[in-house]
C-alpha cells in the first residue's frame, strides 16, 4: 500500500485546479520538506500538541462550474488512518482508509480518481451535498470503478445511498471528521459538511456549503451557515465568478443576498430569472440514485 508519504514527492507535479488553502497554519515542528512540499495542500491546526493535517485539493468542472472537493487525513503517512462515521443514533464503527470526496462530478471522475491514485489515497466516501439538478453526481460512476467505495447523501433528499446522512452526523476520515449540518432551500436535502469543532481539527474550519451559499450569492438558502464562526472558510459547489473561497464573516458582509432583510431577499430570489439548468432532466433522475442509473447494464 502506498504511504501518504508519497503524496508530497508527487504533489508538484500535478496539473489539475489545485486551491491553496489560504494562510495556513502550520505546526511549529513542520520540517522544511514538508513545508516546501506540502504547505499548498495540507492543513495543520492551531494545537501546538497536535499534528493533525488535512489534505485539501478543490478541483473544477468547467461545464456546469462545479467544485468538487478531495479531503484525506495526511497525519499519519505512516500507517493507515482509521476511518469511522459516527451516525447520531446509532453508532458503527467501520475501519476503511483514508479520503473522501465531496461532489464529484461523472464527468471528471477519472481525473479525480487518476489524482487520488497519484497521492497515494484509498477512496472511502463519495460525499454529494444534495441532489444536483445541473450535472450528474460522479457517486456512481466512482462505485462501479472501486467498489469498496460508499456514496453518501442526506436522508431529506429522498435520494438512494449507501449511507444516508442526517444533521448532527459525524463522517469521520483518519482523527479528522465531517459533521452534517441541514441546510435545506436549495433543495430540502441540502446538507453541508463542515470540518470538526475542536482543539485537534483544522482551524478555521471549512463548509462544504453545496448550493445553499455561494460566494458572494447563493442557490436557496436559510441561514444555519452563518452560526459557524466567521473565520470558517466556505467551499461553494458552485462559481460562475471565478472566485475559489471566501469565508463566513466575508459572506455575512458582503453577500449580495444575504445582506438583504427578508422582504429584499425573497424579491430578488424570485426575480433570479434564471432558466433551468440544461441538465436538470437527465441530472435529477440520476443523481436521485446517486449516479448508478443504467450503468450496470453499461458495465456488463
Ligand atoms: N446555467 C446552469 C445552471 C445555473 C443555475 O441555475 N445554478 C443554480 C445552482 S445549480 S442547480 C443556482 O442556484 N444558481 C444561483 C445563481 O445565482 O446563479 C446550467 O444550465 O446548468
Amino acid at each position: 500500500m502506498l504511504r501518504l508519504r508519497c503524496l508530497w514527492l508527487s504533489s508538484s507535479s500535478l496539473h489539475f485546479n489545485q486551491q491553496f488553502l489560504p494562510s495556513p497554519i502550520l505546526s511549529s515542528s513542520s520540517s522544511a520538506s514538508f513545508r516546501s512540499k506540502m504547505e499548498a495542500v495540507s492543513y495543520s491546526t492551531r494545537s501546538s500538541s497536535s499534528s493533525k493535517k488535512l489534505l485539501f485539493r478543490q478541483l473544477f468542472e468547467k461545464e456546469s462550474s462545479t467544485y468538487t472537493y478531495l479531503l484525506a487525513d495526511a497525519s499519519h503517512p505512516d500507517k493507515p488512518a482509521l476511518v469511522r462515521i459516527l451516525l447520531s443514533d446509532h453508532q458503527m464503527k467501520l475501519n476503511y482508509v483514508y479520503s473522501t470526496l465531496v461532489d464529484p462530478v461523472d464527468k471528471t471522475v477519472d481525473r479525480d480518481l487518476s489524482l487520488v491514485k497519484d497521492l497515494g489515497l484509498k477512496l472511502i466516501y463519495a460525499l454529494n451535498t444534495h441532489v444536483h439538478a445541473d450535472h450528474v453526481t460522479g457517486s456512481g460512476l466512482i462505485k462501479t470503478k472501486l467498489p469498496g467505495v460508499k456514496s453518501i447523501i442526506s436522508k431529506a433528499s429522498k435520494a438512494s445511498a449507501d449511507i444516508l446522512v442526517e444533521s448532527g452526523d459525524k463522517i469521520q476520515f483518519g482523527d479528522l471528521y465531517l459533521e452534517v449540518r441541514a441546510t435545506p432551500g436549495h433543495t430540502v436535502g441540502c446538507v453541508t459538511y463542515v470540518s470538526g469543532d475542536g482543539s485537534d481539527q483544522p482551524q478555521p474550519r471549512l463548509a462544504f456549503t453545496g448550493d445553499a451559499v455561494l460566494i458572494r450569492g447563493c442557490g436557496r438558502t436559510d441561514f444555519q451557515i452563518f452560526t459557524l464562526p466567521e473565520d470558517t472558510f466556505i467551499y461553494p459547489a458552485h462559481d460562475y465568478k471565478g472566485f475559489t473561497v471566501s469565508t463566513v464573516g466575508e459572506e455575512m458582509l458582503y453577500n449580495p443576498r444575504l445582506t438583504k432583510d427578508e422582504e429584499t431577499f425573497k424579491n430578488i430570489m424570485e426575480n433570479l430569472k434564471l432558466s433551468n439548468p440544461k441538465m436538470i432532466d437527465v441530472a435529477v433522475p440520476a443523481n436521485m440514485v446517486c449516479g448508478l442509473q443504467d450503468l450496470d447494464s453499461k458495465a456488463a
